[in-house]
Parts: structure tokens; sequence; C-alpha cells
């Protein structure tokens, strides 16, 4: 496995390092000596996922709760969504962790597609799942974000809390923006996701805060089917790249 150290048990560190750069530490005037050093080790982290994502390929996100585990029909689709971007040439990337995250990797590896894990550490113990064949632990929340987004070509979104709600609305501001180029971004469970989406039109459109073709920059879907054919912009061959010349 490429990336930092992994620590188990007590040589895990009770603050991670997002906590301690975000952390105003002035009183004691280090910060003038520590932060320049760290932006050292955010530029090496920078490095180290270019290096080991760059000859990816064709890849989807994939996002949703570390507690939906084995067992939950969120975990069964959300594997069933990994296999057919599999087969369909496309490598699936997650958080690394466990529940929709572990789904999805298993999916992929599973058919024998490429299965990606960009971890986070985090202030418990934490690890890749055994899923994970190309894998790698961050240690800035920040960075690894980017990973995802320069590396996928569309997102998927399985049921989640506040980390899954966070890559959501990261990826919707930065097409809303025209940050990044436009890329599909699929909403797995009407049921779930049917409040929030509600909430937007009813609320947020309704206040001029986002437009109307704001709600447009994500499709809702309920099934394998519906979110691959979402995805189906993305995954298809490029018209001059090697599969499609
Ligand atoms: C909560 C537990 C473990 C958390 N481990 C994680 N490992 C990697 N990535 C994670 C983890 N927790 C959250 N994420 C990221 O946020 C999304 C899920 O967050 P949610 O709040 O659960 O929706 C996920 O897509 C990850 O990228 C112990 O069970």
């Amino acid at each position: 496995m490429t990336g930092p150290l992994h620590l188990r048990g007590p040589a895990v560190p009770p603050t991670t390092a997002d906590e301690r750069l975000l952390d105003d530490d002035r009183a004691g005037a280090p910060w003038v000596h520590t932060d320049p050093w760290r932006v050292m080790r955010i530029q090496a982290e920078f490095i180290e996922g270019f290096g080991a994502l760059a000859e990816l390929g064709p890849a989807v996100a994939l996002f949703g709760s570390a507690r939906l585990g084995a067992g939950t029909p969120e975990y069964a689709l959300a594997e069933e969504i990994a296999a057919g971007i599999a087969r369909a040439g496309g490598a699936v990337i997650t958080g690394g962790g466990p529940g929709i995250m572990e789904a999805g990797n298993r999916g992929a590896a599973g058919a024998e597609g490429v299965s990606v894990g960009l971890g986070i550490e985090l202030p418990f113990e934490a690890g890749l799942n055994d899923w994970v064949h190309l894998g790698m632990s961050f240690r800035y929340f920040f960075v690894r974000k980017t990973m995802f987004v320069k590396y996928s070509q569309g997102f998927v979104v399985l049921p989640g809390g506040f980390g899954t709600l966070d890559e959501l609305f990261e990826a919707l501001t930065l097409v809303q923006t025209r940050k990044v180029t436009q890329f599909p971004i699929v909403l797995v469970g009407r049921d779930y996701w049917g409040g929030l989406v509600d909430w937007l039109t009813d609320t947020v459109l309704a206040h001029g805060t986002i437009s109307e073709a704001d709600t447009r920059l994500f499709t809702v879907v309920d099934t394998a089917e519906e979110a691959l054919a979402a995805l189906a912009p993305c995954l298809d061959p490029l018209p001059d790249g090697p599969e499609g010349a």
C-alpha cells in the first residue's frame, strides 16, 4: 500500500494533522515556525496523491455513510453500482473506510475492476477496508478532496451523514461556480434524498439563493440500472481514446 505511516492502537495520536493545522496555536508563538513546515508536508501529500493516481483512467467516486454496513439495502445497492461501473471499465474511488465505502470497493474488486480507497487520518483507529486495491491515507481532508475531484469523472452519492453531505455539496459548488467541467452527480435513493431535494427547491430556490439551473446539477435515482445510465456519459470511451479509436 502507498501512503503515509499507518498507526494502530496506542500509537494513534490523540489529535489529527488537520486539527493541529486548523487550531489557532499562536499563543505560544511557535506557529511562526511550524506552519511553514506544514506546508511542505501538505505539498508532499499532494505529490504522493498525484503520483499514485496519475495513471488511473476513467473513474467514478462513490460516497456514502461509514455506518451502513453489510446486510443493509444501501450496502447491497452500492456494491451493485460499483460492480456495474467496474464492468463498464471505470475505476471506483471511495473514502476507503467501512460501510458504503467498503461496499463500493467490494463491488469493484468483485467485478475485477480497479478499486481505489482514499482514506483519511482520524483521531480513532481506522484503516482501509479489505477490498481496496490501490490505497492511500491522507492527513489532510482538503488534499484528499482534491484527489476525488481531480481523478473522478462522476460522483455517485448514496445515503450518508455529514461526511457524505460535505462531499456532495463540494461537488455541487465546484460545478456551480464552474471551477470544474460539469460531471454527473447521481444521488441514489429517492426516499432518502427527497427531503433535501424538496428543501432545495421549496426553500433555497424560493429564496433565490440558488438558480433554477442549479437544481439540475444532480440526478436522483433509485436503482443501480438508473445510476449507471446517469453515469454513462462519463464512462463511455472517449471518441479518440484507445477504446474508441
Ligand atoms: C465512523 C467510522 C469510521 C469513519 N471512517 C472513515 N474512513 C474514511 N472516510 C470516511 C470515514 N468517515 C467518513 N468518511 C468520509 O465521509 C463520507 C462518509 O461520512 P458519513 O458522515 O458517514 O456520511 C465518506 O464518503 C468518506 O469519504 C466508524 O464506523
